[in-house]
């Protein structure tokens, strides 16, 4: 039987090279996180690059949301987490940058959108209003842009102080990545983002992540293969906490190295 590790004895990761290479927007190297006694990443060296989309994948319990949450520090607000190894943002060292400052610059959306119980323009003025900004004009302009850069503006533009709970689950989603926007950040973290929404609204968030890695590198976390193959740049396929491989989405999905990637890939087992 082939197990992860005499796999990954026998086949070494593929490695990105630097030519073709962008910037690291984000750099782990040996980064372990536990749960208590669960070990949920082990060793991840990875590296994500700019302006573009990475996708996570793997199946249930493999380390995905774990990965992500390391990566804007929310998963250390469980006190029994432990994280040892290294992790750039930047040129910062992420594991010890101060939170608010890697907030700012670090969006997350998650799986069920999850707007504050306030008007559709509060939920977008929120993260500018935290960060100082008081003008209305400025503000107006902010929440129009960034429901224009998520797609939403022509939906919402007469409604804009009623409840963001009378928006369809698809409209909340786009909502919520409206409020991230809001703060200009240069990384969405995107956590299956579109699991809760029907055919029509995901496909509308798929191409809204497709618009915005001109200016937002994006890292998102999916069950969904198709979707992985249509919107991602690269690909990462976790499995029992560590990397299997790790390369451009097109040899992830038509020519992997890994015959677990293969198989996960192509449904047959996950
Ligand atoms: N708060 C927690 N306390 C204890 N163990 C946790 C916690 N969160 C996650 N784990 C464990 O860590 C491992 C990785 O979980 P994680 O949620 O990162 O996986 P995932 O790949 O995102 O799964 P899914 O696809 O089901 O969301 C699993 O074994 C999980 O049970």
């Amino acid at each position: 039987m082939t197990t992860l590790t005499n796999y990954r004895q026998a086949t070494p990761l593929r490695v990105v090279t630097q030519t073709e290479a962008p910037a690291a927007i984000f750099t782990t190297e040996g980064l372990n996180v536990w749960y208590g006694d669960t070990h949920a990443l082990k060793n991840i060296d990875l590296t994500i690059f700019e302006n573009e989309v990475t996708a996570i994948i793997g199946p249930s319990g493999c380390g995905k949301s774990t990965y992500l949450k390391t990566l804007n520090r929310m998963v250390e607000t469980n006190p029994a987490v432990r994280i040892s190894g290294t992790a750039q943002f930047k040129d910062t060292d992420l594991l010890h940058a101060t939170v608010e400052r890697l907030r700012s610059e670090v969006g997350m959306v998650f799986q069920k959108p999850n707007p504050f119980p306030k008007s559709i323009y509060d939920n977008v003025a929120y993260g500018p209003k935290l960060h100082g900004i008081r003008k209305k004009a400025m503000l107006d302009e902010i929440v129009e842009n960034s429901l224009k850069k998520a797609a939403l503006w022509d939906e919402v533009k007469d409604r804009l102080s009623a409840s963001a709970f009378g928006l369809s689950g698809g409209q909340q989603q786009r909502l919520c990545i409206a409020r991230s926007l809001a703060i200009e950040p240069s990384v969405l973290l995107m956590d299956e983002p579109t699991s809760a929404l029907d055919p029509v609204s995901t496909n509308k968030v798929e191409e809204l992540i497709g618009e915005l890695k001109k200016d937002v590198s994006i890292v998102i976390v999916t069950h969904n293969m198709q979707q992985a193959a249509r919107i991602s740049d690269r690909t990462a396929f976790f499995l029992h906490g560590e990397v299997v491989e790790y390369d451009r989405t097109e040899a992830i999905f038509q020519n992997p190295t890994s015959h677990l990637t293969d198989d996960y890939v192509n449904g047959r087992f996950g």
